[in-house]
């Protein structure tokens, strides 16, 4: 016997649980979402494809816009071009596209999204990456962060308006209360054949 059982996976040296790109969008770019926000129907956010209300998790009002809506073809676009370059660089997981509306959520006074992760059951479960864009100035609320759980330590995401924060669905992140102002966030899932 040699002892050994050799699978020699091949292995990711740039892994991060999280990473972003400050100002990606221009304050023009983020301003058409923010229009988008407004002229659509809105509604209480609800637990991924579960359909589930569930107030001591999250807490806030969200619309959807569809991936290929051609009036936000040039954002949606621009957003994708990011997730595909940062997989290459940090994840090499399999991607097949954005076959997910992408959520715009406004967070008012209170409103909060408690420790989740986004990949989980059904539709969810081919969730690979998840994309969050930054649609309020930061001096314009106060809480709102968008916060990721490495081991034990809680790390904050920049809130700079237009940044763009990359990481992957099964990483455990949060956006703690917001204690005044308004926070709105776009928030992309890139889809993938399933985890093997
Ligand atoms: O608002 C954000 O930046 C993230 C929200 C979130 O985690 C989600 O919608 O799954
Ligand atoms: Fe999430």
């Amino acid at each position: 016997m040699s002892g050994k059982l050799p699978f020699n996976p091949p292995q990711l040296s740039q892994f991060m649980d999280a990473c972003w790109v400050e100002s990606y969008f221009t304050k023009d770019e983020v301003e058409l979402i923010l229009k988008a926000y407004e002229s659509k129907v809105k509604s209480a956010a609800q637990v991924a494809d579960e359909g589930l209300d569930m107030p001591d998790l999250r807490k806030s009002t969200v619309t959807f816009l569809e991936p290929d809506d051609a009036e936000y073809a040039p954002f949606i676009h621009k957003l994708a071009q990011l997730a595909i370059q940062v997989n290459q660089q940090r994840y090499a997981f399999d991607l097949s596209g954005i076959y997910e509306p992408l959520q715009i959520a406004q967070y008012d006074s209170d409103d909060f999204f408690d420790w989740h992760t986004d990949f989980s059951n059904g539709q969810a479960s081919t969730r690979k990456l998840s994309l969050s864009v930054q649609l309020s100035e930061p001096s314009s609320y106060e809480g709102g962060d968008l916060q990721f759980k490495v081991n034990t330590n809680e790390i904050n995401a920049p809130k700079s308006l237009g940044t763009v924060v990359i990481f992957p669905s099964f990483i455990q992140h949060r956006v703690t209360p917001i204690t005044s102002g308004i926070r709105k966030s776009l928030v992309a899932w890139i889809t993938g054949p399933h985890f093997k």
